[in-house]
């Protein structure tokens, strides 16, 4: 935001918090803002794991809001976290993530215009490696109960049913993370909300602040379901082809009439809607978002009038134009069958698209920008089939039925195994393993730790109520 404008604390503290699921801790904000001492200080933290998608649209779009409350944000790329979490980055990889998460969230960043300069990005080895860091970490060890530490976890760690005890770290870390980085508040989505209470109880028995967590909600997946990079059908990557998220957009959940369960009205309410506000706002504030990232384009149609946020384009027959300036008439509309799944479709995938062109532009121009790609998910990377008969891994073989009658059943089964061995050739490849719990690639299968007795009791303290 333009510094012309000059907010009141309270309007400060609207905006820090607008749209947000919840806020815990909100009177240290208000403490912070009112004293007006200095800056508030927050971080947002991703673990580079798999393709950023356009849910991550979300959290971007609110750091936005915190800049132009004066918010100084620490964007921190959580390489450590990423492998902590059931080896989701292979830790070879990880660097080439780093990169791949530093560019993709730049230009994502100028894409919505966010002005980046006013960002500073923080790796977490930068710090997580030193003396200082590690003591606390073993002090935390020596305080977290593994009960506490599991259930802090359970919604962002990868649960598996051999769980590594990387994964038990993983909380401890993110709460250290508040007081290395040296921030009020920590945002992240509502998924964090188990680790952000966990850090606000085990931070003060360092010795250290507790801090403000403030949360947004998640983004359900166009098929209904949560957004995911693991089910390509459900997520839009920022670098699908503009064909592809037509057609993503296209075969989401959008029944007519229905509101619940639409994931292509949840992405309008919690993407477009705040994101094209974020436009008209800037332009607005004087401070229009530079011309060179496009982003000052808005996503609506040329002729919308002022203050329009999403454009639904038809033909007079079927109702003509109509411009939205809020959510709540759009759902209205939809739900009172004004407006065709169609329509609604065809806007949304036209905004979509209009947003992401500058980040698949710089994609395409540049050069470093693919090969930081290729390199953090290789297996993306095209390669030659070499034409040669399908063979059947031998550990895959029970899935053949014996008899080689040639029916639907048996080729499905062929098909089976060999869908199999490819997804275990993927996982060779370094590809984010789809089931790390199987140990045996690290050698752990034979060993039966339950078995090796032990003179250890239950303990008797009681776990701390995270
Ligand atoms: N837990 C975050 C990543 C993260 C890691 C470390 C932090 O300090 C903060 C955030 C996620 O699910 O992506």
């Amino acid at each position: 935001m333009s510094e012309q404008v000059k907010l009141t604390s309270a309007e400060k503290f609207d905006l820090i918090t607008r749209d947000l699921d919840e806020v815990l801790g909100s009177d240290l904000i208000k403490g912070i803002l009112e004293k007006d001492e200095r800056p508030l200080r927050a971080y947002w933290g991703t673990a580079p794991t798999g393709r950023p998608h356009v849910g991550y649209l979300v959290p971007l779009t609110k750091i936005a809001d915190f800049l132009r409350a004066g918010v100084e944000v620490k964007i921190l790329l959580a390489d450590i976290h990423a492998f902590l979490d059931n080896l989701k980055a292979p830790i070879e990889l990880v660097r080439h993530r780093v990169q791949y998460y530093r560019m993709i969230l730049t230009a994502v960043f100028h894409a919505i215009g966010v002005p980046t300069d006013r960002l500073e990005f923080v790796v977490g080895s930068s710090y997580q490696l030193t003396e200082a860091y590690n003591m606390d970490n073993y002090r935390l060890c020596a305080s977290v109960t593994e009960h506490d530490a599991k259930k802090a976890g359970a919604e962002v760690v990868k649960q598996v049913s051999s769980p590594l005890l990387s994964g038990l770290l993983y909380p401890g870390l993110q709460a250290l993370d508040e007081q290395y980085l040296g921030v009020d508040f920590q945002f992240g989505g509502v998924d964090q909300r188990k680790i952000f209470t966990f850090a606000e109880l085990y931070l003060p028995r360092l010795g250290y602040a507790k801090r403000a967590h403030l949360m947004n909600a998640m983004v359900p997946g166009l098929k209904g379901s949560k957004m995911s990079s693991s089910d390509s059908g459900s997520k839009v990557d920022f670098l699908d082809s503009p064909k592809d998220i037509t057609k993503k957009i296209g075969d989401a959940v959008c029944a007519e009439g229905e509101v619940e369960g639409n994931g292509v009205l949840a992405f309008a309410r919690s993407v477009l809607f705040p994101i094209s506000r974020l436009r008209n706002e800037s332009a607005e504030m004087g401070a229009p978002p530079r011309e060179e990232d496009g982003a000052s384009r808005p996503l609506t149609h040329p002729e919308a009038p002022k203050g329009a946020l999403l454009s639904i384009i038809r033909p007079e027959k079927y109702g003509g134009n109509v411009h939205y300036t809020d959510y709540a008439s759009l759902e209205k509309d939809f739900a009172e069958k004004r407006l065709h799944p169609a329509d609604l479709k065809k806007a949304v995938s036209t905004a979509i698209n209009t947003l992401l062109e500058p980040v698949q532009k710089f994609y395409q121009t540049s050069e470093e920008f693919q090969k930081v790609k290729n390199e953090a998910y290789p297996e993306e990377a095209p390669v030659k089939k070499p034409k040669k008969e399908k063979k059947v891994n031998p550990r895959f073989a029970h899935l053949i039925p014996k008899s080689k009658g040639g029916t639907a059943e048996s080729e499905e089964a062929a098909a089976a195994a060999v869908e199999a061995e490819k997804t275990e050739q993927v996982e060779a490849s370094g590809k984010e393993n789809p089931n790390p719990a199987d140990n045996s690639k690290v050698g752990l299968e034979n060993l039966k730790i339950d078995d090796v007795e032990t003179t250890v009791g239950k303990s008797k303290d009681e776990d701390a109520q995270v």
